[in-house]
């Protein structure tokens, strides 16, 4: 019977135990150490957002027991950074307009201790600094906030180099210690996987005047399904809308070509990324 074990027992299958989990770990770096060669030495291209979404799902979905759902995603974001580190040279930029605005806290939540981390005060700097290669990834105020610029209308180029939007954050659930509610994008030089339950991010000019309604049917009969309208930026000859749909949207989705076709009312439409959903509170809870 478990109660008839002593203390010292107890600790010593502890220590057992920790050793094989220790050793897992280390052999799991020597795994992904290859996986980078194999992938080459593209820094954009060693983050898979997508593969990660995955690995955290299936680990989530056979998970039992009384160990927290949040650590055990916790422990193994940790080790997805740790594990980037050693892949590459991955930084990430972050927007931080004050001190102690929750981004900071929401990146190092998600990439772990090691990547290197700096601070920039404008979205638009975060932008400029992942365009240019010089932060792997940003980390972006929401674009539905009021008090932030309309960052997203950079990237509504067609160029491949254009950073996109990769993740939405936190992806591993809302709790303490991940912002007090606060949500961000992270965008990066790289294109979205499909993970089979993900949401893109479709920018489209349209004519001046068009209400939400006739969006989203125009949207829906093209077969996207919008799930937020976030944003639009207003000028005389044409109207830009920032739209959150269902799924995973490939930069030349046929739904896309059959939106621009009729040329009325949507001029020009561009994928700016997509993520693999988040985690919710109800995921998380046993
Ligand atoms: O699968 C890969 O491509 C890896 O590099 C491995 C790994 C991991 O630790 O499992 C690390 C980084 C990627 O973003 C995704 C997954």
């Amino acid at each position: 019977m478990a109660s008839e074990k002593s203390l010292d027992d107890l600790r010593q299958e502890l220590d057992r135990i920790d050793d094989a989990l220790h050793d897992l770990l280390m052999r799991r770096t020597e795994v992904v150490v290859q996986v980078g060669a194999v992938k080459g030495i593209d820094n954009a291209a060693l983050l898979r957002p997508g593969r990660e979404a995955e690995i955290l799902r299936r680990l989530v979905s056979r998970h039992h027991g009384r160990f927290p759902k949040v650590s055990l995603l916790r422990i193994w974001r940790e080790i997805i950074g740790g594990m980037i580190g050693l892949q590459g040279d991955v930084s990430v930029a972050v927007y931080m307009p004050d001190r102690g605005a929750g981004y900071l806290e929401l990146a190092r939540d998600h990439f772990g201790v090691v990547l290197p981390i700096t601070p920039f005060r404008s979205a638009g700097q975060v932008t400029r600094t992942v365009a240019e290669g010089s932060a792997t990834v940003g980390i972006m105020p929401m674009p539905d906030r009021e008090d932030v610029e309309a960052w997203w209308i950079s990237l509504m180029g067609d160029s491949p180099d254009l950073p996109r939007i990769i993740a939405r954050l936190p992806f591993s659930g809302p709790g303490p210690g991940r912002g007090d509610g606060l949500e961000a994008l992270a965008i990066g030089r790289l294109a979205p996987e499909p993970t089979g339950y993900d949401r893109s991010w479709l920018a489209l000019e349209t004519a001046p005047d068009i209400s939400r309604a006739r969006l989203r049917s125009v949207l829906s009969a093209a077969g996207i399904e919008p799930t937020m309208l976030a944003a639009t930026q207003r000028t005389e000859e044409n109207w830009l809308h920032l739209v959150e749909v269902s799924g995973h949207l490939g930069a030349d989705d046929r739904r896309i070509r059959r939106l621009v076709e009729l040329k009325q009312p949507v001029f020009h439409a561009v994928v700016l990324g997509g993520y693999p959903v988040p985690f919710s509170q109800e995921d998380l809870t046993d």
